[in-house]
């Protein structure tokens, strides 16, 4: 075998959502801060597409780039690249990277209880795992504070009308539609519905509602659709349905996702300090989620959210490229990608790369 290009991948998904983490083949990335290596990989995309496009991906999934930390007191770094790019931060995957980094033994495990600081473009995420005969049971995020940009908000979707929803940054920024609005419960057969009614709320959404992190200025785009629904409100059982680019449902009930809507719940006064809510998502995997705190975003108010979930290794791989392999940064389709993403065949890249990561 003669390959010029080999990257160490561990499979890992958290409540079903894959987050693979890249372990190895990747010394560093450009920058001194992990919101300045975002910004490069993402000005610099020829990784993601090697690992995240066919044939070694696929767009159901997420590769985290795992990174020695650059902020003080932090244990390690990640950053996850999707379907549609390079992201500053998601729980579901911070759940899988914590679980790897000790699992693998890339970080020492202490049971019953081991705290990883992970460094985010987003901010410093504090995760405490529960750990038992070698497995990490649970992994318990201390988010940085998340708020509610708008809510109650309405928009004009085409052939929908007028909805209401509410937008809010958990990580990434989100527009929240209520499933029951729309005439519908979140379930599994529902997915390819949510898929197309997101791409048209979303398209809506970034036409009609603008948005802009107080203090991280880069943060000034909607990323996702989440839409919410309740199972039993009384005893805080919510659904949440987060559909990504190029079209499919979050497999996870979200992190990112369940932050926002916690902020949006607490602005909307349906959300105290102190009190638990079960995540669940289209599959039925759950997540448990609290704010632990409020806080000031500028002179937003904001929460401090706990999302706690569970994540499984299931491979171990090393992703290669041969030379004379004419799909060197591999190749998306639209039967699958979709039309959102910039379709990418042939030996060429999209973005000439000049990387060398
Ligand atoms: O849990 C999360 O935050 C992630 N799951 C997929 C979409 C987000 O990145």
């Amino acid at each position: 075998m003669r390959w010029n290009r080999v990257v160490t991948v561990v499979g890992a998904h958290a409540e079903g959502e894959v987050g693979r983490v890249i372990t190895g083949g990747v010394l560093d990335v450009p920058g001194d801060t992990m919101l300045e290596k975002m910004t490069y990989l993402q000005a610099h995309d020829e990784l993601r597409q090697f690992v995240n496009q066919e044939p070694r991906g696929c767009a159901q999934m997420t590769t985290n780039l795992l990174l020695p930390p650059c902020a003080p007191g932090a244990d390690a770094a990640f950053i996850p690249m999707q379907a549609d790019g390079t992201h500053a931060m998601s729980g579901s995957n911070a759940m899988c990277v914590t679980t790897v980094l000790l699992e693998t033994g890339i970080l020492p495990m202490t049971e019953p209880e081991t705290v990883v600081v992970l460094d985010t473009a987003a901010g410093l995420i504090k995760a405490t795992a529960r750990c038992l005969n070698g497995k990490v049971e649970n992994v318990a995020l201390d988010f940085f504070p998340a708020y509610a940009e708008k809510t109650d908000t309405r928009i004009e979707v085409e052939g929908l009308g007028t909805l209401n929803v509410d937008v809010a940054f958990g990580g990434v920024f989100y527009v929240m539609p209520s499933a029951k609005d729309l005439g519908f419960t979140i379930e599994p057969d529902m997915a390819k519905d949510m898929v197309e009614l997101g791409a048209k709320i979303k398209t809506a959404a970034r036409e009609q509602i603008s948005v802009k992190h107080p203090e991280i200025t880069q943060f000034n785009s909607i990323d996702f659709v989440m839409f919410t629904d309740e199972v039993v409100t009384e005893q805080g059982i919510l659904k949440n349905a987060t559909i990504m680019p190029p079209g499919r449902v979050d497999r996870s009930p979200c992190g990112t996702g369940s932050a926002a809507r916690l902020a949006a719940m607490h602005a909307k006064g349906q959300a105290q300090i102190g009190q638990k809510f079960e995540m669940r998502s289209t599959i039925n995997s759950h997540f448990q989620a609290s704010i632990t705190s409020e806080t000031k975003i500028g002179t937003k108010t904001a929460v401090i959210p706990k999302i706690s979930g569970r994540a499984w290794i299931y491979a171990m791989m090393q992703l290669g490229r041969d030379p004379s392999d004419p799909y060197q940064h591999g190749y998306t389709l639209a039967d699958t990608w979709g039309t959102e993403i910039e379709h990418i065949i042939g030996n060429c890249s999209t973005h000439r790369s000049t990387s060398n990561l």
